[in-house]
């Protein structure tokens, strides 16, 4: 029988406790996933010019596995490298990979056309340390404390999966006093910590004074974690934070953000699993050279 009731964690230290410290909450539920009613026909083309020797891509290095293992089937009744694992993993990376990445660009622009004084001290350390005439690069993300207090910020703030993804105890487990039962589903919920007053200066304001010291230089903060922790923390994270780093320069290296006229920022955001920007209509103005 699946679960019976759900359990929803909140506060910074309880979601230390809850999903940091050993893997008794580590599993996800089963949800059906169809597999049949997912398109295949990227991976069968793949198929057709796949060479192991070579791989192009996930798609290739799993084919890969699943010859690995297609002898060892009878020994391996738990291996999962089959054609519909595949399916379902291209499904997670696409589906995990691609909304959050792009409704936190979304808020970013959002933030930078209401706050037009951060934005511009963003485009200054940017002129600074880039310039115009190349590309932004990861070697420059250490030389620009600001434009990386401002990027989290805008993680902080958009708090983009708010209930992270379910969890599901696979033991009976003591947090925080109360003991959850094995096989209920557990939503650790990163609101209260992404706002949380004891641990942000001004939890429900846009300030990338959060992440930086007297000195103007960066510093991490332990109740940061849009990405979640513990064994179930966002696969993506390292490959997410590149991505925000290096669009979000390039787009304010080229270009300045700004509300058409008459038109007030909304930040009331829309909600479905993650909270997203309402539609917006803004000016991007081309920076001169
Ligand atoms: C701003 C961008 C992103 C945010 C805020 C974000 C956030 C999260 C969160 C909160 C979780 C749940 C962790 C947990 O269950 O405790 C998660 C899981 C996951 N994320 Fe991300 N993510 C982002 C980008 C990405 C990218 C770019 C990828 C891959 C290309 C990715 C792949 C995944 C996968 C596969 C999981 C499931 C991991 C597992 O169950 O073990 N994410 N993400």
């Amino acid at each position: 029988m699946g679960p019976v009731w759900t359990v929803v964690l909140n506060g910074f230290s309880t979601l230390q406790e809850g999903l940091s410290k050993g893997d008794h909450m580590s599993d996800r539920p089963a949800f059906p996933i169809h597999t049949d009613v997912l398109p295949d026909l990227e991976i069968n083309k793949h198929r057709e010019d796949w060479n192991p020797s070579d791989p192009r891509d996930f798609i290739d290095c799993f084919l890969t596995e699943i010859q690995k293992h297609q002898d060892k089937r009878d020994d391996e009744p738990d291996a999962c490298f089959d054609g519909g694992n595949l399916v379902k993993c291209s499904f997670d990376l696409f589906g995990a990979g691609t909304e959050t990445t792009s409704i936190t660009l979304r808020w970013g622009v959002l933030y930078m056309a209401k706050y037009t004084e951060i934005q511009e001290k963003v485009q200054k350390e940017i002129d600074s340390v880039i310039g115009q005439s190349r590309e932004p690069s990861m070697e420059d993300r250490p030389n620009m404390p600001y434009t990386d207090a401002v990027i989290h910020e805008i993680q902080r703030i958009g708090n983009v999966v708010p209930h992270n993804l379910p969890h599901v105890t696979n033991r009976d487990v003591q947090i925080g006093g109360y003991t959850i039962p094995k096989g209920v589903i557990v939503m650790p919920n990163l609101t209260s910590v992404l706002f949380d007053k004891n641990e942000w200066e001004t939890p429900n304001t846009f300030n990338p004074g959060h992440f930086l010291n007297k000195e103007g230089k960066f510093v991490q903060r332990a109740a940061f974690i849009p990405f979640s922790v513990g064994k179930r923390v966002c696969l993506g994270e390292n490959l997410a934070r590149i991505e925000l780093f290096l669009l979000f320069t390039s787009f304010l290296q080229r270009f300045t953000f700004s509300m058409p006229p008459g038109v007030e920022a909304v930040f009331k955001p829309r909600v479905s699993i993650f909270l997203s920007p309402q539609p917006y209509q803004i000016c991007a103005t081309l920076r001169e050279e």
